[in-house]
């Protein structure tokens, strides 16, 4: 039997398929599961202690029924032994037997509980390092859910079911040995009723495991729905579509009751067939041991025993359908996780880059031809030049969508051009490595996202391991000291979600001494769509003059006022630069994108 399902069949069976066509196991499968649990071999000390205390613990269970048929001995005056000599034994053997139990637990769990830690720490540390583009396409709930409920899986089966898998395997086959010492006939009679309850588990156990996954995949859905409205909460109340969502979450978990109960009715079905079959097996059983008992083949203490082992067995046999189909699962999760596993880093985390570079900061994009990944049939940059001199300052500007950030974030190489290349200081991107590269770039975003924590370590947080006088100059520089030390707790208030909320001005001007601390040669501006008052605007302003000094800049601009100063002005249409210049020459081209942009902010300003 163990051959058959252990077969070659190694693809998914669809959903088109018969409803009785569940993911068999394969050994590719296995295969990966094992690889995932490479991870327990550092802690292989305690698992084989864990072990040993398994079989110990496994044994003094089967020397149960062997006991009790002891005392019958006694009863039926065929031992030497008295009862109260047995019942000691037993007491003794069930003391130890709790003993090893405890042992077993405890060291199993150690292993999976270390091991785990490691498996989720290196797929968070693979997840963290790959590129953009990857991630993009993956759902946040999703790649959390590796982390959280994949690896769970594979933990129970670490701490408890390879436990049982064992357990329940030495239990069959040593209880089948032991009966059949004591009565082949009986043990032959006891066999032949196996046939119909695997059968049955068979053809039960894969449907039931098929719309038991169907239930465990609604129910995931559900949760991302939960997650995602959370993480955007303020949208959902500022819309008020609380019901719309509680809405969609109820269909959801609809879905999941539907499918949970259609498994539960066959599962209900299954256990009342198998407890029907089973018992029916035992009284069987009786039946058959006790003719044979009658007809003297048999002593009473000897059925005592047999009756003893078949329960035993007839329990392992049951535990074994529910062991398959968590092997299933895990190995479901363990490709999961090493489908992550085996995507490339961006970064190499084990052996960063020590390279440094002195650049001067010269940008050069070079006939630029660009589409995402995710829409490659789209070309959104074509055929960008520009160059930029070390320390000067330049502005992209053009309506939404026109491609001015992509330009920005190819320089970080959070992708990579189809066509053409950048340069910085005459050197491609690639001459680079990507840490260093990216080291050489402090961005300063349109939405600036505080990590929680305190305001001094949003700060480091340009430059982790900065000493404190080096944090409290940039605040300083950043102009943002001032707001800091209104704070009873100063650089140590706490911010973020359990701390008080920054407005808008003050984010940006912790944004802006990230940056400075980061002390790099090119800097990213992203304008802050919305604007603030007129006096925040104008520290902020004071402070991002301070942080350009010297540094090349891109500003993707959108108010314009804010941009006069700037060396050139490149003005962006659909992927492609349409003038370029300094504000004083696009604003006198007559119909010029430019000068029509800054009528539009100019006749809104009047409006407002
Ligand atoms: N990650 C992405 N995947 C696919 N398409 C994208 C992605 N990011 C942006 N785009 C598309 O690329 C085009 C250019 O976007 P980009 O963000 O560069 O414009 P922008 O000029 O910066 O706009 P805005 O001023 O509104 O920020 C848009 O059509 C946008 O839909």
């Amino acid at each position: 039997m163990a051959k058959r399902r252990f077969g070659k069949n190694d693809d998914d069976s669809t959903d088109t398929e018969s409803p009785f066509a569940v993911k068999k196991l394969s050994w590719k499968g296995l295969k990966n599961t094992l690889k995932i649990f490479r991870y327990t071999l550092p802690y292989k000390k305690y698992f084989i202690a864990g072990f040993i205390f398994l079989i110990l613990s496994t044994g003094t269970s089967l020397a149960f029924p062997k006991l009790v048929g002891s005392i019958i001995e006694v009863i039926e005056g065929k031992s030497s032994y008295t009862i109260n000599q047995l019942t000691l034994l037993l007491i003794a053997i069930l003391v130890f037997q709790a003993i090893f139990s405890f042992f077993r637990i405890y060291l199993f769990s150690r292993v999976s509980e270390w091991a785990m830690a490691d498996v989720r720490r290196e797929v968070y540390s693979k997840i963290i390092t790959l590129p953009i583009g990857f991630l993009e396409q993956r759902r946040v709930g999703e790649l959390t859910s590796r982390i959280t409920s994949d690896v769970t899986q594979l933990q129970d089966v670490l701490s408890f079911t390879i436990a049982e898998f064992f357990r329940q395997i030495a239990t069959l086959v040593v209880g089948v040995v032991l009966i059949s010492l004591t009565s082949w006939k009986l043990t032959l009679f006891m066999l032949a009723t196996f046939p119909i309850m695997v059968v049955a588990a068979m053809f039960f156990g894969r449907y039931i495991r098929r719309l038991s996954k169907k239930a465990q995949d609604e129910l995931a859905a559900a949760n991302v729905i939960a997650e995602e409205t959370l993480q955007s909460v303020n949208v959902v109340k500022a819309f008020t579509n609380e019901q719309l969502e509680v809405n969609r979450y109820k269909s959801a978990l609809d879905k999941v009751v539907d499918n949970a109960l259609k498994a539960a009715t066959f599962r209900g079905g299954f256990v009342s067939f198998i407890i029907f079959a089973l018992f029916g097996g035992i009284v069987g059983v009786i039946w058959f041991g006790a003719t044979l008992v009658q007809s003297g083949e048999m002593s009473i203490a000897d059925l005592f025993t047999f009756v003893l082992y078949t329960t035993f067995i007839g329990g392992a046999m049951g535990g074994l359908g529910d062991m398959y189909a968590q092997i299933n699962k895990t190995i479901g999760a363990s490709e999961r996780l090493l489908e992550i596993m085996s995507e490339t880093s961006e970064v190499d985390l084990k052996a960063p880059s020590t390279e440094t570079h002195n650049v001067q900061g010269q940008i050069t994009y070079d006939s630029i031809e660009f589409s995402y990944p995710a829409r490659a049939d789209v070309k959104v940059l074509k055929g960008i030049s520009f160059k930029i001199d070390a320390g000067e300052k330049i502005a992209l500007v053009g309506y939404s969508g026109a491609g001015k950030s992509t330009i920005v974030q190819l320089l970080m190489r959070f992708y990579d051009p189809q066509g053409g290349q950048i340069l910085i200081d005459g050197l491609p991107l690639s001459a680079y490595s990507l840490t260093s590269l990216r080291r050489m770039i402090a961005v300063v975003p349109q939405e600036v996202m505080l990590f929680g924590g305190t305001i001094r370590e949003n700060i480091e947080y340009g430059r982790p391991g900065a000493t404190d006088a080096e944090i409290e100059e940039a605040a300083r520089k950043a102009n943002a000291l001032q707001f800091i030390e209104s704070f009873p707790e100063g650089l140590a208030t706490v911010v973020g979600e359990r701390g008080i909320k920054l407005s808008g001005g003050q984010r940006q001007r912790v944004a802006i001494a990230r940056a400075i601390l980061k002390d790099p040669k090119i800097l990213i501006l992203d304008e802050a769509t919305s604007s603030l008052d007129a006096e925040s605007e104008q520290l902020v302003q004071v402070a991002l003059d301070e942080l350009m000094k010297n540094r090349t800049t891109l500003v993707i601009a959108h108010r314009l006022a804010t941009i006069r100063k700037v060396d050139t002005i490149y003005v962006i249409r659909e992927g492609q630069i349409v003038e370029s210049g300094s504000h004083n020459e696009l604003a006198l081209i007559a119909n010029g994108l430019y000068a029509n942009l800054i009528k539009l902010q100019f006749e809104t300003a009047e409006t407002h």
